[in-house]
C-alpha cells in the first residue's frame, strides 16, 4: 500500500468555484435519517455532517446502503425520513441541480459521441442558449484537461478503455465547477496506476476549486486517501471521523484494521443487546 497523506485542505489557489467561508453550512447535514427501499429499511436513524471543502470517504462492504446514501444526498431516492441537508438546502431542491455533481456506478457516457461531443451536450443542458456558449467551450476545454483526456478529446467514447469511460463521466460531473462532488466507486475495475492519478486528481479539485468530495469504496486503502471517513455497515455509521483519529482510536495501524476492529465491537454488542432482550 502506498504511505498517502492527503495534507490538510486549502484554498490559497482557487482559479474558480466559490471557496467555502466558515459560516457556510456543511455540505450534508444528515439527522435521523431513514430511508426504506422495498420491505428493507435500508438506512437506519443515520446522525452525521459532511464538512466542506474536504474528500469525504464513505466505506463499507458490499450492500451496506452507499449507493443510497448517496442518491439520497443527491436527491433521486424515495422514502427518505429525517432531515438531509445539501448545501444549506433540503436535499432534492431545484436550486441544488447545477450545485452538485453525481457520478453513478455505471458510466453515463454516449458510445457514438466523441469525447468532447459527450461533454458539449451535457454542457448545453446545463447552460443553453447560445449567449453562454463560449463559456461553455472553455468549460468544456478545462474539464477535459482536468480529467487527462485531451489527447482523446476526439475519440468515440465507445472506441475507449474502461478507465478513460470512467474519466469521461467524470468530467461530466466537473462541468459547471459543482460545490459537491458526490462519485460512487469512481475507482472500481482501474489499475493501481489510474487509481493512484485520479485520487490525485480528487486531491486537487478539492484544494484549488475548495469543492467538497463524497466518495464511496469498498477498498480499504482507499481510505488512507480520504480526509474524512463515514465507515458503514448494514445500514448504520460506524465511525466518523479521520483516518489518524480511526487508527488512534482502536489503537490499529491501518484503516482497514480499525474498520474491523468497530465490526468485532458493532457485532459484539448486537448480540448483549439481542441477550437482554430476549430475557
Ligand atoms: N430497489 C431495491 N429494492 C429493495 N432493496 C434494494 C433495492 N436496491 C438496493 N436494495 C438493498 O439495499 C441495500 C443497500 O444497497 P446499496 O446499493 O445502497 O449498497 P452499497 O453499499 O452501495 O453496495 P455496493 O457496494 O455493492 O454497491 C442492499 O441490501 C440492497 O439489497
Amino acid at each position: 500500500m502506498m504511505n498517502y497523506s492527503p495534507g490538510p485542505p486549502t484554498n490559497d489557489d482557487t482559479p474558480f468555484g466559490t471557496p467555502p467561508t466558515p459560516s457556510a453550512p456543511p455540505a450534508v447535514r444528515a439527522e435521523d435519517l431513514t430511508v426504506v427501499r422495498g420491505p428493507r429499511t435500508v438506512l437506519r436513524a443515520l446522525d452525521f455532517t459532511v464538512p466542506r471543502g474536504q474528500i469525504t470517504g464513505l466505506l463499507g462492504p458490499s450492500g451496506c446502503g452507499k449507493s443510497t446514501l448517496m442518491r439520497a444526498i443527491v436527491g433521486t431516492q424515495a422514502k427518505v425520513t429525517g432531515t438531509l441537508d445539501v448545501l444549506g438546502s433540503p436535499a432534492g431542491h431545484p436550486t441544488l441541480r447545477t450545485r452538485i455533481g453525481y457520478v453513478t456506478q455505471a458510466p453515463s457516457v454516449y458510445d457514438d459521441l466523441t469525447v468532447r461531443q459527450n461533454l458539449d451536450y451535457f454542457a448545453a443542458i446545463l447552460a443553453p442558449g447560445r449567449a453562454a456558449s463560449e463559456h461553455r467551450h472553455h468549460d468544456v476545454t478545462r474539464t477535459i484537461a482536468d480529467v487527462d483526456l485531451t489527447s482523446h478529446a476526439d475519440a468515440l467514447a465507445g472506441n475507449l478503455s474502461g478507465g478513460q469511460r470512467s474519466r469521461v463521466s467524470l468530467a461530466v460531473a466537473l462541468l459547471g465547477t459543482p460545490e459537491l462532488l458526490v462519485l460512487d466507486e469512481p475507482t472500481v475495475g482501474l489499475d493501481p496506476v489510474l487509481r493512484r492519478d485520479l485520487w490525485n486528481l480528487f486531491h486537487d479539485i478539492a484544494a484549488r476549486r475548495g469543492a467538497t468530495l463524497l466518495i464511496s469504496s469498498h477498498v480499504m486503502d482507499e481510505a488512507e486517501r480520504c480526509h474524512r471517513l463515514l465507515l458503514m455497515r448494514e445500514g448504520r455509521i460506524l465511525a466518523d471521523d479521520t483516518p489518524d483519529a480511526l487508527r488512534t482510536r482502536t489503537h490499529t495501524d491501518t484503516v482497514e484494521a480499525a474498520f474491523l476492529h468497530l465490526v468485532d465491537e458493532a457485532i459484539a454488542a448486537d448480540r448483549t443487546q439481542e441477550k437482554e432482550t430476549t430475557r
